[in-house]
């Protein structure tokens, strides 16, 4: 069985493959967090692993330490590349985009080989266009639903509140009448406007000839705002597939 895991700035998205079937996932904070999971679910036997870290080099390295040492297998990381599974990279240098921009970009273009527009609301919200022939054009970043929420908490005096208060207030998007419910649907705005942006800018570019990709924790959120697009939650996955096989 293959371990994957997608580590991003706040949370490791794991899962387990056994040939094509997935077996087990999770989201958890920690190393040790998916180790204790891994331990609790005895019918896993993890034979390989392969990995993509959007994190610091050390903070990465001692990742892969307690995955190999704990099931005594070898891990592959994910590495940047100019040209991968007919996509090509946009950047000027290659290596500083995002691995799991890049990862996202190139599982969406295995799935559709047409010009895609790929959405990961995470930490940071990320857009990335693709061509028709594979060639990245470049993207946007902004921050995501935490990171704006958290700005405001902690550059304001008066707004604070309680997640659980958070997650009630976005069940509806009528003007707010509390902090709670004017903050939170104020940034969910932002983020529907932000993939808002991004449709229009696809449209310029190749009409109604493209498909729009939606990854990330925070993606069902501004799923309403793209009736035709796909929700892809393991889209990073199926790009690190590619990357490392095994
Ligand atoms: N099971 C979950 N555990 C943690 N966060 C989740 C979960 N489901 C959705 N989320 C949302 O996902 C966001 C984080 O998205 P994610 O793609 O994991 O970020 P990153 O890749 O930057 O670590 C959080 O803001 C949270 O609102
Ligand atoms: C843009 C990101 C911070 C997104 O990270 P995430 O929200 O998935 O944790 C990450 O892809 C990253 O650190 N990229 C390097 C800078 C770049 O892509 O230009
Ligand atoms: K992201």
């Amino acid at each position: 069985m293959i371990l994957e895991m997608d580590c991003g700035n706040s949370f490791i998205k794991w899962r387990v493959l056994d040939g094509l079937k997935v077996v087990g996932g999770g989201v958890v904070d920690s190393g040790q967090e998916l180790v204790a999971a891994l331990l609790a679910s005895p019918l896993l036997h993890i034979t390989s692993c392969r990995l993509v870290s959007v994190r610091s080099d050390e903070e990465t390295a001692s990742l892969i330490t307690v995955v190999s040492s704990r099931f005594s297998v070898a891990v592959k990381c994910a590495s940047p590349a100019k040209v991968m599974a007919g996509v090509t990279n946009g950047y000027e240098h290659f290596e500083r985009l995002g691995l799991d921009r890049w990862l996202a970009l190139v599982g969406a273009y295995e799935l559709s080989r047409r010009a895609c527009l790929v959405l990961d609301l995470g930490t940071a919200v990320t857009a990335d266009f693709v061509a028709r022939d594979g060639q990245h054009l470049g993207g946007f970043i902004c921050p995501g639903l935490p990171l704006m929420r958290n700005q405001l908490r902690t550059h304001t005096r008066r707004i604070r509140y309680d997640t659980l208060s958070a997650e009630q207030a976005l069940q509806r998007n009528t003007p707010g009448r509390t902090t709670v419910e004017a903050v939170e649907r104020g940034c969910l705005m932002m983020l529907r406007g932000f993939v808002l942006s991004q449709l229009e800018l696809a449209g310029d570019y190749w009409g109604e000839d493209y498909e729009v990709f939606l990854t990330g924790g925070d993606a069902d959120l501004v799923a309403c705002a793209v009736p035709d697009g796909r929700l892809v939650k393991d889209l990073v996955f199926i790009g690190l597939a590619a990357a490392c096989p095994v």
